[in-house]
């Protein structure tokens, strides 16, 4: 049943009628300790707080953690007051009231990420109310455009809420206001000490909050890391820099960015976004999980054959060649997305919901896995393909990708975690570019009913009885259980029907894009979904043996033609463990 589109009390509410009614607004969201408000408040050894409504107030501004905090030194010293001034078409505010402002500033503005998605997501904060009063929108990169270039460029990009249309335009207007160029070169500090003057004047003597978005790539993350933080980090607030994977392409090269990044920047300072981090029904994943009496005594190798974890898109790499031919589909998808939402999916109910406990929990399991085998792995690449008179191009016909180049664009793998809760289980992982169809979900096959009563009901093949847990990441939303059911009538006839809860349907709200949630919570200091380097290395030292063998060996990838379901080597790769993959169809019904 669909709910109808409640009008959300406001954040002052505190009762738990409130919270109820303000749960069902889909505005609860469990961030770190810092307020407590509602009913959960008496809960402060859960540490949650609810995140009742976006609007900020000075009580949910940010505190720095103690190594972000400035020496007292620099305090009230590093920043003379200034008083108001008009910047564009903005009067910033009188410092007087005493909040601070944070000032976001977008490296690479002018490519492809920024606009496709950093700045969308920062207009939705703004149009939700999530941002602080006081904030500042900079776009750096060498490109040369003035602050109304920026504009124009921005707002072909912006959209307001389907569900949420009122003062679209008026939102836009504002929200564009309050951004700004700046055009600089990524190794200079001096531009980099341009902007940091442009910043201080907008922050006009207040409390400096800085946040950098380094979407640029990575061969020039160290470098804007050492301008930024030499000649345009805060003096009297936090600096935090969110970096874009790649994250490196091997153990060594993830080393050596993270050792580079550290001589300009605390751990706790760098935020590495994995974005499928930031997606409804990953987040929801430990909620499922952990709010649920029914699913937690069930996680384990005792109840669960299998685990899948899959990802796949109907177009090919198209544009992007060059960059993917270096990396290739392992490092792109499965090292990063796929194996994140598996260490948040395996790991031990974590102490708290703190980030560190949360952290801790996904670093022992990726830590507990064992190294990937060469025979664990299927790799394709997808061919030209002609259909219904279209062709659609094979991979090496990019002219951006090398000939001959055996870089996956598919690739199937069996993982194990050598832990007590799921020995022997295989955790299989699919990902692929020009498949027949784009999506990303969990499947979770159980084991047969022991003794089946029913077990002549479905013919010989025992597997078409499985129970299925699916949680369908995107599209359509939706966590949906497979269960055997009697069909209607005087006959005993079984078939297999899914328990269903598709988000269109329940939830009127429109689901934030992960970028938003990301970008909230680094603004708020919440690290939870960010990764951590001890989690980065042990992720990367589960394939990087997989990978240097694939290379060395040159073995070559299984074609697939575009549009195809990919190649039959991930079949085989299933059957080895007794596996069917569930996004066949085949075990739908009984
Ligand atoms: N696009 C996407 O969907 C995704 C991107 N990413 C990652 O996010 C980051 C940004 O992505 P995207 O916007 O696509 O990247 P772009 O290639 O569009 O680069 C962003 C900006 O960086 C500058 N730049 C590009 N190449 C160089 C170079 N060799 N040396 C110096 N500056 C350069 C350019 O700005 P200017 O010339 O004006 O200085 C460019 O506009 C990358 O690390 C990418 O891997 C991650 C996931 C998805
Ligand atoms: O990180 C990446 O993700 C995108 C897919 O993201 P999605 O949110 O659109 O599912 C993928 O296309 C890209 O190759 C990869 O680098």
């Amino acid at each position: 049943m669909a709910l109808s589109a409640a009008r959300c009390p406001s954040s002052s509410a505190t009762s738990a009628a409130a919270a109820d009614s303000l749960r069902s607004c889909g505005h609860l969201r469990p961030v770190p300790r810092r307020v407590f408000v509602g009913r959960v408040a008496s809960a402060s050894a859960n540490r949650w707080k609810l995140r009742v409504t976006c609007k900020q107030d000075a009580s949910s501004v940010p505190v720095p953690t103690a190594k972000e905090t400035p020496s007292k030194a620099v305090e009230n010293g590093g920043v003379s007051a200034l008083p108001s001034q008009e910047y564009g078409h903005v009067v910033s505010p009188d410092p007087s009231d005493g909040e601070p402002t944070v000032s976001i500033t977008v490296v690479g503005a002018s490519g492809d990420l920024a606009k496709k998605k950093i700045f969308p997501a920062l207009f939705a904060l703004y149009y939700e109310d999530c941002l602080p009063k006081h904030f500042t929108i900079f776009g750096y990169a060498r490109s040369k455009m003035t602050d109304a270039e920026l504009r124009t460029m921005v707002s072909r990009t912006l959209t307001c809420r389907i569900d949420k249309r009122e003062n679209c335009n008026e939102k836009m207007e504002q929200f564009l206001k309050r951004c700004f160029y700046h055009s600089g070169q990524y190794d200079l500090e001096e531009n980099f000490a341009e902007l940091d003057k442009k910043l201080k004047e907008h922050e006009a003597g207040r409390v400096s909050n800085r946040l950098f978005y380094l979407s640029i790539p990575p061969n020039i993350f160290i470098d804007v890391a050492k301008s930024a933080s030499r000649s345009a980090s805060s003096k009297n607030g936090w600096t935090r820099v969110i970096v874009e994977k790649p994250f490196g392409r091997d153990s060594e090269s993830s080393a050596a960015l993270t050792s580079g990044l550290k001589q300009y920047l605390d751990e706790d300072q760098i935020f590495r976004i994995d974005h499928y981090l930031g997606k409804e029904l990953v987040e929801n994943l430990s909620v499922l999980r952990f709010s649920n009496l029914i699913f937690e005594p069930l996680w384990s190798r005792q109840y669960i054959r299998n685990v899948q974890l899959i990802f796949s898109e109907d177009f090919g790499t198209e544009g992007r060649g060059g960059y993917f031919d270096h990396y290739g589909i392992i490092r792109d998808i499965m090292q990063n997305h796929l194996l994140q939402i598996l260490a948040l999916f395996a790991m031990e109910t974590p102490v708290s919901l703190d980030a560190e406990d949360i952290r801790n929990e996904k670093v022992k399991v990726l830590r507990s896995m064992r190294p990937l085998q060469l025979e664990d792995v299927v790799i394709g690449q997808y061919k030209s393909h002609t259909k219904g008179g279209v062709t659609h191009p094979g991979y090496t016909d990019d002219k951006t990708v090398p000939k001959g180049s055996l870089t996956p664009t598919f690739a199937a793998a069996a993982l194990f975690i050598d832990n007590p809760r799921w020995d022997g289980v295989p955790f299989l992982m699919k990902a692929g570019k020009a498949l027949h169809t784009k999506g990303a979900e969990i499947r979770v096959q159980f084991r047969h009913v022991p003794g089946n009563l029913y077990k002549r009901s479905f013919g010989s093949d025992i597997d078409r009885a499985t129970n299925e847990l699916v949680i369908r990441v995107q599209p359509d939303e939706a966590i949906y259980l497979k269960i055997n059911n009697k069909v209607p009538g005087l006959e005993m006839r079984l078939d297999r029907s899914n328990l269903n809860l598709l988000y269109s349907s329940r939830y009127s709200k429109e689901i934030p894009d992960a970028y938003e949630r990301l970008l909230l919570d680094a603004i708020e200091g919440e690290r939870r979904l960010f990764i951590r380097s001890d989690e980065l290395n042990a992720a990367w030292e589960l394939f990087t043996p997989l990978l240097k063998e694939l290379e060395e060996k040159k073995i070559a990838p299984e074609l697939y033609p575009y549009g195809s379901r990919g190649p039959v080597g991930a079949h085989y790769l299933a059957a080895k463990y007794n596996v069917r993959w569930g996004d066949l169809g085949a075990s739908e019904s009984v």
